[in-house]
């Protein structure tokens, strides 16, 4: 499967003296397309940090971030912005929707971003909505939804404009477990369906078994892989080392 994002040898250090704070250390991933990869690890252990990077909202202290094949490192901010709206959607824990905007419309504003309007935006919009079973509520405005329903239009959102990423942190951390299992089943569809590269943050276990591969992060590097296997349920962990020297 191809790589979507590949960040090798990073590292992000905050602050500086007797506040520095090593968040991400000397780290490789490789998120690819088709796949729904977790991201997990206890708190401050690096994952918002290093979601950042790999959107490009953040720069690494060090290493190399390649996203779609395009190199982030020299670029400005107005290419790092080009390369975010060009290749990656964003969904939060808060879904981040404009209060005033009907669902339609702020789905609708991810087009408008990229120059893309008139009927044929409105169409594109009414037709994610629709996939993400809201076509009933195209006209309604955020606070006439449930938290399920604003974070689905999040996902609309994230969508529409066809990127080939979708990057999630804690994106069902606010919704009960019906809801956040709904999500998962949406954000592991645009990855299995759509063929999206999907990385997602989360806390909870419960989540994982829609996951492809769970990725373990602790103290800002990553410790261990795992691919649960559909078939027999079986988890077969793999540990980073192995991988890296090229053992099954
Ligand atoms: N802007 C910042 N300035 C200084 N330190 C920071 C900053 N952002 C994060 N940190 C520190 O970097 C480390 C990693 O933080 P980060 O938010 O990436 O962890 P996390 O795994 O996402 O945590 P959580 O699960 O609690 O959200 C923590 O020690 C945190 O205190």
């Amino acid at each position: 499967m191809s790589a979507a994002i590949e960040a090798a040898r990073v590292c992000k250090t905050y602050g500086q003296g007797p506040t520095r704070v090593e968040a991400v250390r000397a780290l490789d991933l490789v998120v690819r397309a088709h796949e729904l990869t977790v991201l997990v690890g206890p708190s401050g252990s690096g994952k918002t940090t290093l979601l950042s990077i790999l959107g490009c909202m953040l720069t690494p202290t060090s290493g190399t971030v390649r996203v779609c094949g395009v190199p982030t490192g020299d670029a400005r901010p107005e290419a790092l912005a080009a390369i975010r709206r060009r290749h990656i959607g964003f969904v939060f824990q808060s879904y981040h929707l404009f209060s005033t905007l009907t669902a339609g419309e702020n789905v609708q504003l991810a087009l408008d971003i990229r120059s893309e309007r008139g009927p044929g935006a409105t169409a594109k919009s009414a037709a994610v909505l629709a996939d993400v079973g809201l076509s009933a509520k195209l006209n309604a405005f955020p606070r006439e939804l449930s938290g399920g329903e604003q974070q689905r239009v999040a996902i609309a959102r994230a969508l529409v404009a066809d990127p080939s990423v979708i990057l999630a942190d804690e994106p069902t951390a606010a919704l009960d477990s019906e809801n956040g299992r709904a999500i998962m089943a949406i954000l592991s569809s645009a990855a299995k369906q759509r063929g999206r590269a999907v990385l997602v943050v989360t806390h909870d276990a419960r989540l994982f078994r829609f996951a492809d591969r769970i990725v373990h992060i602790e103290d800002g590097a990553i410790t261990r892989e795992e691919r649960p296997d559909a078939d027999d349920c079986e988890t077969h962990a793999r540990t980073v080392g192995s991988q890296r020297a090229g053992r099954p």
